[in-house]
C-alpha cells in the first residue's frame, strides 16, 4: 500500500510515525507539504519523500490522506480535482463533509465518492489516540479495512454508521484531550496554590489522570462505580471544629473566619459526604 499525505503537519506526522513504528516502509509514504521547513523535517525524521506540490509520483498512490486544516482544504484539493483514479481518500479534517470533499475532488456532475472521513486526536502522537471513522456507502470492505489499518497505527478505532456521528466524535474524542489537559492544568494550579512546587504539583496532577484512566480501562468496573469508590458515603456530616455552628434547619456550618478581612466562612458536606470550606459572599 502506497500512501500520500496532503499536508505534513502535526497530525500527518503522528500518523506517519505510527505507521513506521508498525513496520510500514518509509519508501511507501510521501507527503505533499507547502512549507520548506516542514518538508525538511519530514524527510529527516521519517525518511519519506516530501514534495511541495502534487506530482505524478504523489498521485500514483493507493491511499491519499487529507491532512491540511479544514480552511485550507478547498484550495489544497484544487490541483487534484478530476485527477484521481480510484485511490482511497481518507480525510482527517474536522467538520468537512464527504459531499463537499467529493465535489472538490471530482468533476462537475461527477463527485468523487471513494472517501472515508476520520477524526483522530492528538494522543495519536504517542500511539495512544482514538479515531472515529465513517465511510461513504460506496467504499468497499477492502477500502474500509485499509482505512481502519492506517488509523489503528496510532490507537484504537470506532466506526460510525452515520456521518452526523462524526461531529459528535469531533466534540468527544477529537476535542476531548483539550478538556483533559485543562483539568490537569487546574489540578496542577491547585497543587501549586496549596504549597507544592511546580514539579510536585504537575506529578500529582498528571499521575492522577494517568492512573485514573488506566484504572477505568483495566478494572472492568464502570466509570460511575469507580467514581463512587472515591467519593465514599457514610460518615455523618460533622463540623470541622467546635468553633463552627450550624443554624437550625440548615445543612452548613458557619464561623468567624480567621483570615484577614474575611468575616464569615461556611463549611458544608458535599453530596458525597466529604468536607468543603469556602468563604461566603459576605466575606
Ligand atoms: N489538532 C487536532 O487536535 C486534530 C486535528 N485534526 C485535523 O487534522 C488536520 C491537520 O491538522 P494539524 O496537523 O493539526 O494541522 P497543521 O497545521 O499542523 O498541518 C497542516 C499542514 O498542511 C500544510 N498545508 C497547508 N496547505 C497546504 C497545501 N495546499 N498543500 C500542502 N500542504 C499544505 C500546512 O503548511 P503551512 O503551515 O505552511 O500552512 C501544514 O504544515 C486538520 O484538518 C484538523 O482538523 C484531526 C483531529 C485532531
Ligand atoms: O481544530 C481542529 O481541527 C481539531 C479537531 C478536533 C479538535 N481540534
Amino acid at each position: 500500500m502506497n500512501i500520500t499525505f496532503l499536508g505534513g503537519g502535526n497530525m500527518a506526522s503522528a500518523l506517519i510515525g505510527g505507521l513506521l513504528e508498525r513496520g510500514f516502509a518509509a519508501a511507501g509514504i510521501q507527503v505533499i507539504e507547502l512549507g520548506a521547513e516542514g518538508r525538511e523535517r519530514l524527510a529527516a525524521r521519517f525518511g519519506v519523500r516530501a514534495v511541495e506540490a502534487v506530482d505524478a509520483t504523489a498521485l500514483a498512490c493507493d491511499v491519499l490522506v487529507l491532512a491540511v486544516k479544514p480552511q485550507q482544504m478547498k484550495a489544497a484539493l484544487a490541483p487534484l480535482a478530476g485527477r484521481l483514479s480510484n485511490q482511497l481518500v481518507i480525510s482527517i479534517a474536522a467538520g468537512l463533509r464527504l459531499a463537499d470533499l467529493g465535489r472538490w475532488l471530482g468533476t462537475p456532475g461527477a463527485p468523487y465518492t471513494r472517501l472515508v472521513r476520520c477524526m483522530p486526536n492528538t494522543p495519536a502522537l504517542i500511539g495512544a489516540g482514538v479515531t472515529g471513522l465513517y465511510a461513504d456507502p460506496s467504499v468497499d470492505a477492502a477500502g474500509r479495512a485499509a482505512a481502519g489499518r492506517i488509523l489503528a497505527a496510532v490507537g484504537s478505532t470506532v466506526w460510525a454508521d452515520d456521518e452526523e456521528r462524526m461531529d459528535a466524535v469531533t466534540a468527544i474524542s477529537g476535542s476531548g484531550p483539550a478538556y483533559v489537559f485543562h483539568f490537569i492544568e487546574a489540578l496542577e494550579a491547585a497543587g501549586r496554590a496549596l504549597g507544592f512546587d511546580e514539579a510536585g504539583a504537575r506529578r500529582l496532577a498528571i499521575d492522577t489522570v494517568l492512573g485514573a484512566a488506566r484504572l477505568a480501562a483495566d478494572s472492568g468496573d464502570s466509570p460511575a462505580v469507580l467514581r463512587q469508590n472515591v467519593t465514599s458515603k457514610g460518615a455523618p456530616p460533622r463540623p470541622p471544629s467546635p468553633a463552627w455552628r450550624r443554624p437550625a434547619g440548615t445543612t452548613s456550618w458557619s464561623r468567624r473566619c480567621t483570615r484577614p478581612r474575611r468575616a464569615v466562612a461556611r463549611w458544608a458536606p458535599n453530596s458525597a459526604g466529604t468536607k468543603r470550606c469556602w468563604p461566603t459572599s459576605s466575606c
